[in-house]
């Protein structure tokens, strides 16, 4: 089935989680294409039959490109199965939530693609990448530098939709 996987990552670490599902399905026989949502509309998914849609998570949303991208499908998912993932929580379990708000508001988003799931991934976070002012508020969360992305989960996840999409 052609699936498109489309991304918003500010910093490589949500981007590194969709080539996951990318190169998982692409192994179940999927012909998979790979898509930065900041260089990506809505027209360019077209011919896609499933999509996938993954935003790295800042004060609780996607990026904007996201958004926009979502507002342009809204019109065109006509029925096409979607999926929605986020990268987010750094905390570690023996420590407390390291940002405030490990939450997103993703409701509108679920509902303006009739989603079929959204699931949270963990996330990265290494302050010597972010800039002065994401830098400045991680200090202040004292959010520690992690990297929380379990590949097993985020590779299982893959297996499900391939499984849906072959029961569907
Ligand atoms: C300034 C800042 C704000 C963040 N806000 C949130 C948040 O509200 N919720 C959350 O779960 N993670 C939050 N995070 C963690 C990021 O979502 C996480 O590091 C993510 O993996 C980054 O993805 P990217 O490398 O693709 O940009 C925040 C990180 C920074 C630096």
């Amino acid at each position: 089935m052609r699936i498109a996987v489309a991304v918003a990552s500010k910093h490589g670490a949500t981007k590194e989680i969709g080539h996951a599902v990318v190169e998982r399905l692409r192994e179940l026989g999927h012909d998979v294409s790979e898509h930065d949502m900041a260089s990506t509309s809505a027209e360019d998914l077209d011919d896609a039959q499933a999509l996938v849609l993954g935003g790295a998570v800042y004060f609780g949303r996607w990026p904007n490109e996201a958004n926009d991208l979502v507002d342009g499908l809204a019109d065109r998912v006509d029925g096409r199965p979607v999926w929605l993932f986020s990268s987010g929580p750094v905390a570690r379990e023996d420590e407390p939530p390291s940002v405030e708000e490990p939450t997103i508001a993703i409701d509108g988003t679920m509902q303006a693609l009739d989603a079929r799931e959204h699931v949270m991934f963990g996330g990265r976070l290494d302050k010597n990448t972010l800039s002065f002012v994401e830098r400045a508020v991680a200090r202040a969360l004292r959010a520690p530098d992690a990297d929380t992305r379990d590949w097993t989960v985020i590779r299982e996840w893959a297996d499900k939709i391939d499984s849906a999409l072959k029961a569907s």
